[in-house]
This record gives structure tokens, C-alpha cells and sequence, in this order.
């Protein structure tokens, strides 16, 4: 386990990482993501003991690393797979790191063989190519079999089967019960590797949660356009769903010519759904019993008139489509489109560290709901 507490670190004048406190869990890939100086270098160093911090403490399986007697039976990291000894072989500078922390000299060749370096061993490391660095770095990290693993962008530079190779081996050292911490600034290269993910802007935490609570978050709405917008709407609502009118840029231009095209039914070459022509004003409130007596403000979402609604649709949250479906239908509401649209984690990345950027911290409200 990594636990970070309180932690505070300054360059002069540049507040690198501030207050941050977060946990990594055993049995689990954790991605750190922040963009590019977030302070995710800077809180590994921390941890790995090559920086001191103004304010707080990081612990390695409950110790400060720099107090470990061989800190590489406890926890292996990958920094910076460029620097090493080009002149050496890789078997000589693995060789090194085993001597230097009494590691017995035949986890060399186990670890060689775990990265799928062995037929390169003997070759001289400043030939290797980054991914072959990448490997060497890992075999480093490996060499103590240690319980928490810490990787510094080991996906950065790597080819696709490089990637997945690290992917396959981080995943199956989570499985096998270790920690594994690995920092990104890429989101959709941690979508897939890892179950849980701490998101860092400006040294502040910004989200500590699944990757899965985290999609589930940025699950935006269901865009619906049906023939009677302003009943679905009161409908909606009252089983529990957040209706808005979509915006004009939430709302994705009709496709000339589909049949039901809002605003156009009956139009020669556009043929309404049977049954759902879009309603002017006057036929949805005086031809529809279900709506006839309502006030006006009833008959009307965010004050669009039922023509405007008609044509760019609600927004609705805190519904599915199939939900949504099921009351449409009930209700004898035909439905143009049920489209279901969610922000891609790439996307809900900028967006959480958009923020971040643009208003310095975060209000601990806001860290909490996308924390919990
Ligand atoms: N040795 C240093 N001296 C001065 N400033 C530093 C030093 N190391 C980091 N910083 C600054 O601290 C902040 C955090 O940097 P850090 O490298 O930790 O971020 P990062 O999230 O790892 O970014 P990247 O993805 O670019 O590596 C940045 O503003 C950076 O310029």
C-alpha cells in the first residue's frame, strides 16, 4: 500500500504539489493522471524519498522508503528508464542493483526473462532502443519482488505491442495481490489498464475514484425528441429524471429527409411516423386530454415553446433510454430519437482538469462528489 498524507512540496515560488492526500490499494492497478506538471513526478519522488516535502509524509507499506534497510524487497519504481549506465550490459547493471540490496544474483535472469530481455542481456544498454529501456527499467523495479510497484509513464514512447505488453504484466501483477501505481497524463491509455485512478491538477486532488464511477459520472444525458416534448417532460420528472431542453449545440442537426423529421411531418418526401407529426402549439395542448386545463408554465420546458422543444429535444438525466422508452410508450408518446450520450474518459478528463486549470482548487464539495 502507498499512502500519501498531507502532502506539500515547493519549487520557489511554484506550489508543485499541495495538500494532496490519497491512498493505493493493494490488488489494483491505480493510474495518477493529471496533465503535464500536475506534480505527479514530483509526488513519486517524494515517495520513492528523493525529494522532502514541506508538509505531510508518504509511506510505503506504513514506512518512509528512505527508512527501509533494502527498499527494494518492499517497493520497486521506474522514474526515468533513460537514465543508466549506457556502457554497462543489461545483465551487469541488473546484476548491480541485486548486489547492492542483497537480492539473490539468480532473480537477474528471472527478471530478464519476465520483460523478455534474455536474448539481450549481455548487450550494452546504450544501444537499447526506449521500449527495450522501458523493459530494463521494469526488470529493475521487479528485481526485490516487491509488493507495491510504482511506474512513472511506462506506456510513454512504447509501440502498441509494447503498451500492451506493459498492460498484460501490470494486470497480472495486480492479480497476483500487489499494489501498482503507474502515472499518466494520457486518460484513454489508463481507461484500459487501470481499475481505479487518481486524477492530480495543479498538485490539488481532483478525483480519487473506479475508473468505472468515473465513466458512470460523465454519462451526460439521453437526448430525446418525441411528438409531445412538454408531457414526456412532466412525465420524466415526476419518475425521479432531470429534464432540460437540449441546447443547440447539444442537439445534433435533423438528418434531411429521415421520416419524422421534427417541424416537417406530412411534408411531401419526408413522411411522419404514423402517428407522431410533430404538434403545433395549438394541437398538443387542445388536442391532448391528458394536458388540456394544465398552467402554461407546465406546458413549456426551461420556457421553449413546444415548436422549440420539438426540434431540439430534452436533455434528460438520471434516466436510461430503456427507462425513458418504457414511460414513452406507456404514456402513448411516439419517440423520434432516444439517443443515449456520454463524454469520452479522454474527454471527462479535460473536463475535471480543465477546471482544475482554469480556477486553481477545486472546492472540497466538488472533490468529495467525484471522489466518493
Ligand atoms: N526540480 C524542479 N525545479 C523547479 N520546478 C520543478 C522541479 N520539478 C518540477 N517542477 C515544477 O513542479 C510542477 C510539477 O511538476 P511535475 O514534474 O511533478 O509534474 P508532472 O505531473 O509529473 O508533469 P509531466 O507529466 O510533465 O511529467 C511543475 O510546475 C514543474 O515545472
Amino acid at each position: 500500500m502507498i499512502e500519501v498524507r498531507g502532502l506539500t512540496m515547493r519549487y520557489g515560488r511554484t506550489l508543485a504539489v499541495d495538500d494532496l492526500t490519497f491512498t493505493v490499494k493493494p490488488g489494483l492497478v491505480t493510474g495518477f493522471l493529471g496533465p503535464n506538471g500536475a506534480g505527479k513526478s514530483t509526488t513519486m519522488r517524494i515517495v520513492l524519498g528523493l525529494e522532502v516535502p514541506a508538509a505531510g509524509e508518504a509511506l510505503v507499506d506504513g514506512r518512509a522508503y528512505a527508512a527501509l534497510r533494502r527498499p527494494m524487497l518492499t517497493m520497486g519504481a521506474l522514474l526515468d528508464a533513460g537514465a543508466v549506465h549506457g556502457g554497462r550490459t543489461a545483465r551487469a547493471h541488473l546484476g548491480c542493483l541485486a548486489r547492492s540490496n542483497g537480492i539473490d544474483l539468480r532473480r537477474v535472469a528471472a527478471v530478464l526473462g519476465q520483460v523478455g530481455l534474455t536474448d539481450v542481456a549481455d548487450r550494452r544498454i546504450g544501444g537499447f532502443s526506449l521500449g527495450m529501456k522501458q523493459r530494463l527499467g521494469i526488470a529493475a523495479a521487479l528485481l526485490g519482488d516487491p509488493a507495491v510497484l510504482m511506474f512513472d509513464e511506462p506506456l510513454n514512447g512504447l509501440d502498441p505491442e509494447g503498451i500492451r505488453w506493459i498492460r498484460e504484466l501490470l494486470r497480472s501483477l495486480a492479480a497476483e495481490g500487489r499494489t501498482v501505481l503507474l502515472s499518466s497524463h494520457l486518460m484513454n491509455e489508463l481507461a484500459i489498464t487501470a481499475d481505479h485512478v487518481v486524477v492530480i491538477g495543479r498538485g490539488r486532488l481532483i478525483a480519487d475514484t473506479t475508473m468505472d464511477a468515473l465513466a458512470a459520472r460523465f454519462q451526460r444525458d439521453v437526448l430525446v425528441r418525441a411528438a409531445h416534448p412538454e408531457r414526456l417532460a412532466q412525465i420524466l420528472r415526476a419518475h425521479g429524471a432531470t429534464v432540460a431542453a437540449a441546447t443547440a449545440e447539444q442537439a445534433a442537426p435533423p438528418t434531411p429527409g429521415t421520416p419524422g423529421t421534427p417541424g416537417t411531418p406530412g411534408t411531401p418526401g419526408t413522411p411522419g411516423t404514423p402517428g407522431t407529426g410533430s404538434p403545433t402549439p395549438e394541437t398538443a395542448t387542445g388536442g391532448d386530454p391528458s394536458v388540456q386545463g394544465l398552467p402554461e408554465h407546465e406546458l413549456s420546458v426551461q420556457g421553449l415553446s413546444i415548436k422549440g422543444l420539438s426540434e431540439r429535444g430534452l436533455s434528460v438525466r438520471g434516466m436510461d433510454a430503456a427507462g425513458i422508452g418504457e414511460l414513452a410508450l406507456r404514456a402513448g408518446i411516439a419517440l423520434r430519437e432516444l439517443t443515449p450520450r456520454s463524454a469520452s474518459l479522454e474527454e471527462a478528463f479535460m473536463e475535471l482538469t480543465e477546471d482544475s486549470v482554469e480556477y486553481g482548487a477545486r472546492p472540497a464539495a466538488a472533490v468529495t462528489e467525484v471522489a466518493r
